[in-house]
């Protein structure tokens, strides 16, 4: 089963488009950019996601003091570059489950995921017919939407699926395309247990 985060939330209606569509992670990007949100938003946000929507925060140079202070409302931090092993236990002795961006020259970690993104919220995709080979379930992120999300998981078999800017219309996210995306995942489980069956 593959499972679907939608990311670059900054908005109580950002989050309230995610409760009624239901993805099973929201993110919240603390890294500068268009997205970044503070920690003290991030909160507030994560506060209002629905049951069973797993919030979590996206850093690209980790302050363990300032992650520290997100728990217990954000136990999932998703770093958006090669993590040390070091900082991965550090994180995983503080109770977070941790996701982390490897390349094809460093593609191995000690996280929980694998991340494979092609840019930074860039929209940008990968090429998924050579991707590395990783040591951990496969985090797919990179220019996902409702159109392209189930070519993606077909031919790279990932544990998640993560998408943002292709959700956006005028750099909001789009309540319709939000739904395409997460629709699109959950067909593609369906469309596997029809097999199955
Ligand atoms: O969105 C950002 O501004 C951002 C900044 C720094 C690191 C990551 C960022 N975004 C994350 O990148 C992936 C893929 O995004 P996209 O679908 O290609 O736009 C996703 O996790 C974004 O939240």
């Amino acid at each position: 089963m593959t499972a679907v985060k939608v990311c670059g939330l900054m908005t109580p209606a950002d989050v309230a488009l995610v409760n009624r569509v239901h993805p099973d992670y929201a993110g919240f990007v603390l890294a500068a950019g268009r997205h970044q949100v503070s920690p003290k938003h991030a909160l507030a946000l994560a506060a209002g996601l629905a049951a069973g929507i797993t919030p979590v925060a996206v850093v690209v140079a980790p302050d363990l003091d300032q992650l520290a202070k997100l728990r217990p409302g954000i136990t999932t931090v998703q770093l958006h570059r090669p993590a040390a092993p070091s900082l991965v236990a550090a994180l995983h002795a503080l109770g977070f489950t941790v996701f982390a961006r490897v390349t094809a020259e460093q593609p191995t970690t000690t996280a929980d995921l694998a991340l494979l993104d092609a840019g930074d919220g860039s929209g940008q995709t990968l090429d998924w017919h050579h991707l590395p080979r990783v040591n951990r379930p496969l985090m797919l992120a990179g220019g996902l939407d409702g159109g392209n999300v189930q070519a993606a998981i077909a031919c790279t078999h990932p544990a998640l699926v993560d998408a943002s800017s292709r959700l956006e219309t005028k750099g909001r996210k789009d309540a319709a395309k939000v739904q395409a995306f997460v629709v699109a995942v959950r067909e593609t489980e369906r469309n596997f247990s029809d097999v199955k069956r």
